[in-house]
């Protein structure tokens, strides 16, 4: 026998279990049957595919055995089984970077920490919160030799030699006070129709049933195995045979989410080729959305029979979040992870699946408004990431899309934004570069004030290079407020133009200010503030140029902005009125300054703007 300790993740993941107030300790169940049955698909896929395997018998099924008296059950399947070293690596590490990110966000909050748990689900492990012991007996498929894996979930585990007839592993659970009320045959029953009713493979329960002897007026307990669970792959039945219910079941089932999912689109394609599809939105994002090592949730199967659940070439990246099924039945059964990304067929369903998801978001977004937004509260981001990836379905990606706006509160959608155009205005108008308030109160919006005219407040980091791309929407072109050329579009042919007179000012302005801007012009686009800065149509805003610069690409030239002033604000006027003034150099650094400061640049050098600002401020106050 050998005792081993557990990897320290795996003790700190226990503690926690074991004191934790988890309030669905029931999941402990869901977790051990979905790994039989993950077992049993590995295995079922061996058979199928491997030569060394095809031989074996495949009799799948997940044996509950409940032993009231003792308080303990056992799940034993015929699956794929675990050797020794299978045990070690599996039973006393934490592989899933799930998991890890999970202990990395405990907050020490038990509540808190207890209510994470339910949305990571920790796999085998759970079964600690029910358990003061585990024994797991183990036989690998082609394997002779059988293996216990024991522990007490304290600090490590005993592993030694055993015996089993079959391949696959039995999990034996000694109840603990907590778990005692799941030594209850009612209970179990429930439990499994809650979680596991649609895995694809028969569960059984054993456990001692009461029936009343009429003749004998006493009621006997007898020994009986019965199925618990339906085990029919649902997806394959016709719309109309499935209830909401049965939907929300196979959700929670294959996902592992407790909450109800927002929607889901059932699909039937026949033809060409012949597949089921069934995809879902989770009410909440996953948490690991934004991670690189996100988990995806789409199943792939063949006739039934699953194949994979880890394959990012089933939908796009930016769709990481739907969760579902997709079974084929024109995918030969051992088609292989490599082969999957130039698959014809494969490429052929994921193109309509896609097409199949935008569309019906489509189609919620007009019929159902409000259930939209609680969709894009979770999902506006990664339907962005779409608009930058996914070329072919940019349109389609663009009316999802939700932004904030000058001219409503909360969120609108471009179709709409189109529909309040006024007369005479050529484009749809964004501003991005930082945080809501900043934008808000950019002087770059002043004309658009004056005018009337929406502009879309862009305020995700992610925003600007999404959107810099995207020339037009629905013939509409789309222009960002921040670049030089926009305000071309907003002038007035009557408001004559004072370039001439102001010509010596700007020159002056530029004299000073040297190298530091492009240019310096008279602007159309500002109303109350006196200069503003904009930027070249290629070139990455000023904000952006910053955060690049924050993310260590040192070697990005130095911003050069223009300038633009503001012929008709006071201070512009007084400067034109006495070029010559001691303070006209000050004046040019500060109208540059503040100019940057709107845009929420910081000052490469603010000594020398408080200086300056003091000199003017001595020579007025
Ligand atoms: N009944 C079983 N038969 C064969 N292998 C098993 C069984 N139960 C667990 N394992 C092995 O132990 C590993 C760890 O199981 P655990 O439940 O902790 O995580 P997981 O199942 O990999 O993750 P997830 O629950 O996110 O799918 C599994 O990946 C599997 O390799």
């Amino acid at each position: 026998m050998s005792k081993l300790e557990f990897q320290t993740e795996v003790s700190q993941l226990l503690q926690l279990i074991i004191h934790s107030l988890y309030s669905h300790p029931e999941i402990f169940l869901r977790e051990l049957i979905s790994n039989s049955s993950d077992a049993l698909d590995k295995l079922r896929h061996l058979t199928l595919t491997d030569d060394a395997f095809k031989t074996l018998a495949f009799n799948p099924r997940i044996d509950l055995v409940l032993d009231e008296e003792a308080k303990t059950l056992s799940i034993a399947d015929t699956g794929i089984g675990m050797n020794e070293e299978d045990l070690v690596s599996h039973l006393g590490t934490i592989a899933r970077s799930g998991t890890k990110k999970f202990l990395s966000q405990l907050s020490g909050d038990q509540k808190k920490d207890s209510n994470l748990i339910g949305q990571f689900g920790v796999g085998f492990y759970s079964a600690f919160m029910v358990a003061d012991k585990i024994e797991v007996i183990s036989r690998k498929a082609g394997e002779e030799a059988a293996w216990k894996w024991v522990s007490d979930g304290k600090t490590g585990f005993e592993i030694s030699p055993a015996e089993r007839a079959e391949a696959g592993t039995t999990v034996l659970l000694h109840f603990n006070e907590e778990g005692s009320q799941y030594a209850n045959s009612w209970r179990l029953q429930e439990v499994v129709k809650k979680y596991s009713n649609h895995i694809a493979f028969p569960i059984f329960l054993t456990y001692d049933k009461s029936e009343w002897n009429a003749e004998e007026k006493k009621s006997e307990k007898t020994r009986v195995t019965e199925q618990v669970n339906a085990a029919s792959a649902l997806w394959r039945r016709s719309k109309s045979e499935l209830t909401d219910e049965d939907y929300k079941e196979l959700y929670k089932s294959i996902s592992g989410d407790p909450q109800d999912p927002l929607f889901w689109f059932h699909t039937r394609a026949e033809g060409t080729l012949d597949y089921t599809t069934l995809f879902y939105i989770p009410a909440k994002a996953p948490l690991d959305l934004y991670q690189a090592e996100y988990k995806t949730g789409v199943k792939l199967y063949v006739k039934r029979v699953f194949i994979l659940d880890d394959s990012k070439d089933l939908l796009p990246q930016y769709l990481r979040f739907v969760r579902g099924i997709i079974d084929s039945e024109d995918l030969p059964l051992n088609v292989s992870r490599e082969i999957l990304q130039q698959n014809r067929v494969l490429t052929s369903i994921r193109t309509a699946s896609v097409k199949k998801i935008l569309s019906e978001l489509k189609g919620i977004a007009t019929k159902e408004p409000e259930k939209y937004l609680e969709f894009v509260k979770e999902y506006n981001r990664p339907l962005k990431e779409g608009i930058h990836g996914d070329y072919a379905n940019r349109e389609t990606l663009l009316e999802l899309v939700r932004f904030k706006s000058t001219k409503v509160d909360g969120l609108t959608g471009l179709a709409e934004v189109k529909g309040r155009m006024k007369d005479g205005q050529k484009s749809i108008y964004y501003i991005t570069g930082g945080p809501e308030n900043l934008l808000r109160t950019s002087p770059l919006l002043e004309i658009y004030k004056k005018k009337d005219i929406e502009v879309l407040i862009l305020d995700d980091d992610i925003d600007e290079i999404v959107f810099s791309q995207v020339e037009s929407f629905d013939g509409t072109d789309l222009k960002s407020v921040n670049k030089a050329s926009t305000s071309e579009d907003l002038k007035d042919e009557s408001e004559p133009e004072n370039t001439e007179a102001l010509a010596p000012l700007l020159a002056r302005i530029k004299l000073t200010l040297g190298d530091k801007v492009k240019d310096v012009r008279v602007s159309s686009r500002l109303a109350d503030s006196p200069s503003c800065i904009v930027s070249d149509e290629e070139e990455p805003s000023l904000q952006m140029q910053q955060m690049l610069r924050a993310m260590g690409q040192k070697d990005i030239p130095l911003p050069k902005p223009t300038l633009e002033i503001n012929p008709d604000h006071e201070i512009v006027k007084k400067l034109l009125a006495r070029p010559e003034d001691t303070v006209a150099d000050d004046a040019a650094w500060l109208l540059f300054d503040q100019a940057l400061l709107m845009e929420g640049v910081a000052l490469s050098d603010p000594a020398s703007f408080v200086q300056r600002l003091n000199r003017v401020l001595k020579l007025t106050v």
